[in-house]
């Protein structure tokens, strides 16, 4: 019995929706789910060949098994996974949020438990994850306003305006989240946070009606200038592209940086950006994580 499950790239923040907002872009792993044999058997074709735990410790066998516990179903003692991962690991891509919906999704489906619905679904994929931003996105698509209400994280999703195009640039260096989490303080001043709040609100307009917003509406005071010693490069590009004109900020935990390339900025990102930055434009993925049996292929 097997399932293939395909998981897109997420960038969460997106300047000042720190742990809230998230996007996801058309850029997938893809996984497939056996439940064959005695052993846990992993195949990676990718990132991470070589160097994800190759057996239980793997973050997708992990989140199957706690997932097939959660759903009360018995352990299943082989497990075969194919992995196709097209995310880069450790950038600011959310590839942990994508392995963790990939196991939640698989493991829902092989248990055939349907009454399992996908908000359960992104409860756990949350609570694995230890915050939403990136596994709402990955798990319905689009833009999402991640929140939690009486303690259980939820989500929502709005359409992006058509002429949002994101472009991601991701540097050949890596930063973990957990190290970028440990840099922030344990609070902030009162009138920071009151313009923080201010760019959340107003990010969501531009990213929906007013895209010529964008340059204020992501301006961050919540994260990034605490983490720039970890990534000073990250950093002073953001920089130099904000003063250039484009509409820029650290995805997620970083290094990566999502810009936006509305209008004329498209032109004025390559030029700011050196030779050992990947650049790459990616549409927003409007469906987010999807699942199939082998006989619907
Ligand atoms: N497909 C995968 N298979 C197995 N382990 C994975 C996979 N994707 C991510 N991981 C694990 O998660 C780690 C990266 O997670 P981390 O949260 O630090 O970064 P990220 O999710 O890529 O970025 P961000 O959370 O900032 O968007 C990897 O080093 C690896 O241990
Ligand atoms: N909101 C999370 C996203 C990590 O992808 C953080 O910035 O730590």
């Amino acid at each position: 019995m097997s399932v293939l499950v395909r998981v897109p790239a997420t960038s969460a923040n997106l300047g000042p929706g720190f742990d809230s907002l998230g996007l996801a872009l058309d850029l997938h792993d893809e996984v497939e789910v056996e439940l064959a044999g005695d052993d846990v058997e992993i195949e990676i074709d990718g990132h991470g060949a070589g160097e994800v735990d190759p057996g239980e410790g793997h973050l997708i066998i992990s989140t199957l098994r706690e997932t097939f516990d959660t759903l009360g179903v018995d352990q299943p003692k082989g497990i075969r996974l194919r992995c196709r991962n097209r995310i880069p690991h450790a950038r600011g891509l959310g590839s942990s949020s994508a392995a963790i919906v990939a196991g939640v999704l698989a493991a829902r489906a092989l248990a055939d438990a349907p009454g399992f619905d996908d908000a359960r679904a992104l409860e756990l994929a949350a609570r694995l994850e230890g915050h939403p931003d990136n596994v709402a996105p990955c798990l319905y698509g689009g833009f999402t306003i991640a929140y939690t209400a009486q303690g259980t994280p939820k989500a929502v999703t709005l359409p992006v305006h058509e002429d949002v195009r994101p472009v991601v640039l991701i540097p050949d260096f890596r930063l973990s989240t957990e190290a970028a989490r440990g840099l922030l303080p344990a609070t902030v001043p009162h009138a920071e946070a009151a313009a923080n709040a201010a760019n959340a609100a107003l990010l969501v307009h531009a990213l929906t009606r007013r895209p010529d917003l964008l340059m204020t509406a992501t301006e961050d005071y919540l994260h990034q200038k605490y983490r720039a010693p970890a990534m000073p490069r990250a950093a002073d590009l953001v920089e130099r592209l904000r003063s250039a004109g484009v509409p820029a900020v650290v995805s997620g935990a970083g290094p990566t940086i999502l810009a936006f390339s509305t209008g004329s900025a498209q032109d004025l990102i390559a030029p700011e950006v050196g030779s050992d930055w990947h650049i790459q434009p990616l549409n927003v993925d409007p469906v987010g994580a999807f699942v199939q049996f082998p006989e619907t292929r």
